[in-house]
């Protein structure tokens, strides 16, 4: 311990998030983990914008979230993350709601397994328009609430190993391009919002468990999947908790930005 630190200062290196997150995809699976985590670690308000499908598929996961954490305000919001009108109207409800707004996880996502040349001009525009420009509307707008609030606070983007390397055999060029769009705009932001007091990062996870890698049809490319992931099993959705709470947390993270973490068994390393 360097010598002449206070109390204060050690108590605050702690890894709480004693803070309120907006969580975007939040009914999704990796979404609602997320949430968990974050309540476990001492979140006091949540908002989840999601698409109205999804939110009411999600109802019961929701009200446990409600049942488990009673003292935490916990908001769900419709919302359509390549709206930008929807989403400065979100984000302006949550802060009216939740009183401030400290960090963003942008979980909202979708993925289309398509070979290239049979791509149409509209599937390619929705990837892109959900995975980057989505992520880049909200974090825009929380920004300008950061800003105005002169709190500063955490923006983590939810990209994928897939934005860094070409991964096999499914062909999803949008996917990973759109993700890769993901991690550069992890660092352009990083750099423009820094002297605002806002860290932005990223996490890639690898192959988690979870619907999106479920399925009959894909039991061929799991098996793929695990012979490239060093740790030889795909990652179940809470192991992404300790590096959200890391990379959020005002504390331990404060002098993390700009920066990639990969989530993913070692996929990458291949
Ligand atoms: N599951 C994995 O293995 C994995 C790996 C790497 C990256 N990721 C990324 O993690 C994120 C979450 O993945 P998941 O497995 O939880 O998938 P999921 O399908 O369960 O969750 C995605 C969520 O995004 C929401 N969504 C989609 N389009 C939206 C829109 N236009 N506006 C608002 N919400 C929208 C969906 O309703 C859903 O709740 C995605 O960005 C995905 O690319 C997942
Ligand atoms: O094809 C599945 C991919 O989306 C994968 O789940 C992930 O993006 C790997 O990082």
């Amino acid at each position: 311990m360097p010598e002449g630190l206070s109390a204060t200062q050690r108590a605050s290196r702690r890894f709480s998030v004693d803070q309120n997150a907006i969580v975007t995809g939040g009914a999704g699976n990796l979404g609602l983990e997320a949430i968990r985590g974050l309540l476990e670690h001492g979140a006091t308000g949540i908002a989840i914008f999601d698409l109205l499908q999804t939110l009411t598929s999600a109802r019961s996961e929701i009200q446990s979230l409600h049942t488990d954490f009673p003292q935490a305000n916990i908001i769900t919001l419709e919302v359509d993350v390549t709206d930008d009108k929807a989403v400065e109207k979100a984000v302006e409800e949550t802060k009216s709601k939740l009183g401030s707004i400290n960090a963003l996880l942008c979980f909202a996502g979708v993925v289309a397994t398509t070979h290239a040349l049979e791509m149409s001009p509209a599937e390619w525009r929705r990837v892109l328009e959900i995975n980057t420009t989505g992520s880049f509307l909200c974090a825009q707008a929380v920004a300008k609430h950061m800003i105005a609030s002169e709190q500063g606070g955490s923006v983590v983007f939810i990209a994928s190993v897939a934005g860094q390397i070409t991964l096999f055999p499914q062909p999803q060029v949008a996917y990973n391009v759109s993700k890769a769009g993901v991690l550069h705009m992890t660092k352009c932001l990083a750099a423009e919002w820094a002297r605002y007091g806002i860290r932005v990062n990223s996490i890639s996870p690898g192959y988690m468990d979870t619907i999106l890698n479920s399925g009959d049809g894909l039991a061929a490319a799991r098996k793929m999947w695990l012979e490239r992931t060093p740790l030889g099993r795909m990652g179940a959705p809470d192991e992404l908790v300790g590096t959200i709470i890391l990379l959020c947390s005002r504390y331990a993270g404060r002098y993390i930005t700009g920066e990639n973490v990969n989530v993913d068994g070692g996929l990458n390393v291949f």
